[in-house]
């Protein structure tokens, strides 16, 4: 199962960041173990509607100085035309139509994904009529919306919902190959594990960077088991792109992420752990991918045994929100260890394949719900209906309960946990969604 990307584009200053704020508010807290600096405005998640997904707030680029506004703008949407599944189109209503918006609107006409445009800053409904200008736009469909004050938001949404895969879509793909994706800050040694891994040198970069994205993926067998490297062009590209780097990087390894069962985070065991390795790392986390974790360059570690503790520290207090993800010690230089990244991606596939089924589920939650009872809310006690896993890879529960805003995060982790460990999951993650459902009926009075 994979989560679909949703981009947000438009001029500066027609609302992108208040819209983008207002729907990742109340993300599914998973995120607040990552520590502070792994959380960007680059990227959310949006789990509170029927359907998850990643939003990309494409603005904020830096453009220099001496280009006008209109090429970040034109960056900006030729990265989410590449990228994203679905754009959202913002315009401001207060302002009027632009040139500039006629522009984009162009631009993506031509694109083949679908587009949904908003008008934003419409504060209420009677400034709606003022706003019919930007039919003229001639994209469809056209929302007028408040992003700072909520208006038209749930139509609007109605419509993303409707135009996103849905969750309980199964991965069709059961041709038993391993996806894999790996990611790492620049230098860390990805092509260097890349060629000891696929075994030769292979010439995959295309030497002109921010041209049309290349993905090239390279398939390959290692001890009978089927994988694919996912992206091995951009794995060596990146590394060139200069401006823009950041954006570019988020955007190359959240795709890379939707397209892989297990992402190997590569990390430079000399130079130690970064704040970027952190929200790469994070990023798989909140893509609820597989997670394998690589310290390479160990080779420049060896007799060290002072650095290899402080190392062995950080890396626990760091990746705490990760604690399953399994550790390998390499240098790709020496092809030390390498042959040990492959059989623990493998166990972490393994397990992102489980499945339960929903008699046993709601048994178990039964204990759980019992062992360590919801906490109360405003006076009132939160109840859970049922259970039911509605996806593997990652496996994916859905929890119905009577306000799902209210189960705070320490008890989604306590549900969490519990969970995992009534499936067996030790190396992969789980993922819970939460479902509003009223009813009398209590957990306890289903069968
Ligand atoms: N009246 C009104 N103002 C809004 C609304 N949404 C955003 N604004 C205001 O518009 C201004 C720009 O909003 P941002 O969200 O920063 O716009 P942006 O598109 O992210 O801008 P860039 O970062 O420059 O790309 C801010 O002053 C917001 O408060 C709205 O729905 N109604
Ligand atoms: N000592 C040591 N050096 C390594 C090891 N792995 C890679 N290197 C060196 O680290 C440098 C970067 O390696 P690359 O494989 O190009 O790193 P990368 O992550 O692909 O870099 P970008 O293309 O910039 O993203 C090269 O000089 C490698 O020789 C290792 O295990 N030990």
């Amino acid at each position: 199962m994979t989560t679909p990307i949703v981009a947000v584009v438009g001029r500066p200053n027609v609302g992108k960041s208040t819209l983008f704020n207002r729907l990742t508010k109340s993300k599914m807290a998973l995120v607040d173990d990552l520590p502070g600096v792994t959380r960007d405005r680059l990227y959310g998640r949006v789990e509170s509607y029927e359907k998850p997904f990643t939003l990309i707030d494409t603005g904020g680029f830096d453009p220099p100085a001496d280009q006008a506004f209109a090429d970040e703008v034109h960056a900006q949407i030729k990265l989410a035309m590449e990228e994203a599944d679905l754009i959202l189109f913002l315009t401001d209503g207060k302002y009027g139509l632009s040139p500039l918006d006629s522009h984009v609107a162009d631009m993506l006409r031509r694109s083949h994904k679908p587009v949904i445009a908003c008008v934003n800053k419409i504060d209420s409904p009677e400034k709606e009529d003022a706003a019919s200008e930007f039919y003229a736009l001639g994209i469809t469909p056209l929302h007028f919306i408040s992003s700072a004050h909520g208006y038209g938001i749930w139509d609007m949404m109605q419509d993303v919902m409707a135009a996103l895969p849905s969750v309980e879509e199964e991965d069709e793909d059961n041709s038993g190959e391993i996806r894999v994706t790996l990611l790492g800050r620049p230098n860390v040694g990805k092509s260097s594990l890349l060629n000891a891994l696929v075994g030769s040198p292979r010439v995959v970069v295309s030497d002109v960077a921010g041209t049309t994205r290349d993905t090239i993926d390279t398939p390959f067998t290692f001890d009978g088991q089927d994988y694919v490297l996912i992206d091995t062009a951009g794995i060596r590209k990146l590394g060139r792109v200069e401006k823009g780097i950041e954006k570019a990087g988020v955007f190359r390894s959240l795709r890379s992420l939707e397209r892989a069962h297990v992402a190997v985070v590569v990390l430079d065991a000399f130079e130690g752990i970064t704040d970027q390795d952190l929200r790469l790392a994070g990023q798989a986390v909140e893509s609820y991918r597989g997670l394998v974790v690589v310290l390479n360059k160990w080779d420049l570690l060896k007799g060290e045994e002072y650095k290899q503790r402080r190392l062995k520290e950080r890396l626990e207090s760091a990746f705490r929100f990760a604690p399953y993800a399994p550790v390998v010690k390499i240098s790709a230089l020496t092809k030390k260890g390498v042959n040990r990244v492959l059989p623990q991606v493998k166990k972490v596939f393994e397990e992102y394949n489980k499945r339960i089924a929903t008699g046993p589920l709601n048994k178990a939650m039964e204990m759980i719900l019992a062992k360590h009872q919801p906490p109360m809310v405003k006076g009132k006690r939160l109840k859970f209906y049922y259970a039911s896993q509605v996806a593997n890879r990652p496996p994916t529960i859905v929890l119905f309960v009577n306000n799902p805003k209210a189960v705070h995060f320490s008890y989604r982790r306590y549900l969490n946990n519990e969970l995992r460990g009534v499936m067996g999951l030790t190396k992969a993650p789980l993922r819970l969604l939460f479902r509003e459902r009223s009813g009398r009926k209590s957990h306890k009075g289903r069968p």
